[in-house]
């Protein structure tokens, strides 16, 4: 049994695209976990799964796994690669498609130099909904930060969903942003009950960012589309932004565009660096490696 795959990324941030639509395999997390290791498998930050819609008013369903097996609501270096995957395969004539995903429907259109902009979505920031454990007063406005305690100290975190719950934290510069420390230990606080991918925000001028994303289920990506609409949507709505932001990243530079009460817009490139087959049963035998 050979399955075909293509191997893709967004500014560094790295997937395996499988098309389930025309093959079929099994998706479980411990398969899942084998293909996403960088030495002994294919290696990536994502798999992303293309199947057919379950909607009359969509093009296709999309789904999310990170490397740690985990599926996910959201990925927007993905959703572009995914446009991109879907008009190589010849899946679709559309230049912008319709696209289901476990947190709702995102609309990427590609263009000739396979740059894809996509609706991404409006962006959520009340608690539950990312969700974070907070006391929300009634009828007081949203906060612009939560002092949340961790290793030893408070810090103040900006919240946002953008279909993947957010965290986001403005530091002086990027790199010496304790990563590495904060990432792990805010990706699993216990009051974000489903995890959170952590952004660490450096603010250049009132149109531009860097940012650092330790990604929620993987670690520190090289990128996150996500996080560059959750980091400049959250500097927007708290004054310290312009509608328009260019977020630099590891990778590269993503635009991001919102305004209150409107979709974000995300643009980007998209990159297929190569194709291949393999076949699952050489990395995982549910029946066998149960036993074990
Ligand atoms: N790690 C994320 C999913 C991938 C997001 C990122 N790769 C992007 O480009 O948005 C999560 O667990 O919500």
């Amino acid at each position: 049994m050979r399955i075909q795959f293509s191997k893709m990324h967004g500014l560094g941030n790295d997937f395996m695209v499988i098309d389930l639509v025309t093959q079929r395999m099994p998706l479980h997390p411990e398969l899942i976990r084998r293909l996403a290791h960088r030495n002994f498998g294919i290696g990536f930050d994502q798999l992303l799964i293309v199947e057919a819609p379950e909607r009359p008013d969509v093009d296709f369903k999309y789904r999310i796994f990170n490397a740690d097996g985990s599926e996910v609501e959201q990925c927007g270096n993905g959703v572009r690669c995914f446009a991109r995957f879907v008009h190589e395969r010849h899946l679709t004539k559309k230049a912008k498609i319709r696209v289901e995903t476990n947190s709702g429907v995102v609309e990427p259109e590609i263009n000739s130099n396979a740059w894809v902009r996509v609706n991404m979505g409006e962006p959520r920031f009340l608690p539950d909904d990312i969700p974070f454990k907070a006391e929300m007063l009634p009828n007081k406005p949203l906060p612009d930060t939560y002092p949340v305690e961790v290793l030893g100290q408070t810090v103040a975190l900006d919240v946002v969903n953008m279909g993947n719950p957010h965290a986001v934290l403005l530091v002086d510069d990027v790199l010496k942003a304790p990563v590495e420390k904060l990432g792990p230990a805010l990706e699993s606080h216990e009051r974000f009950p489903q995890r959170v991918n952590v952004g660490f925000m450096q603010i250049v001028n009132r149109g531009e960012v860097r940012l650092r994303v330790f990604e929620r289920g993987v670690g520190e990506t090289l990128a996150c589309g996500t996080g560059a609409c959750a980091a400049a949507v959250s500097g927007i709505r708290r004054g310290l932004l312009d509608p328009e932001v260019r977020v630099y990243l590891a990778g590269g530079p993503l635009l991001i565009q919102w305004q209150p009460n409107e979709v974000v817009w995300m643009t980007g490139p998209t990159a297929t660096t190569f194709e291949g087959t393999f076949n699952p049963y050489d990395f995982y035998v549910p029946e066998q490696h149960e036993e074990q």
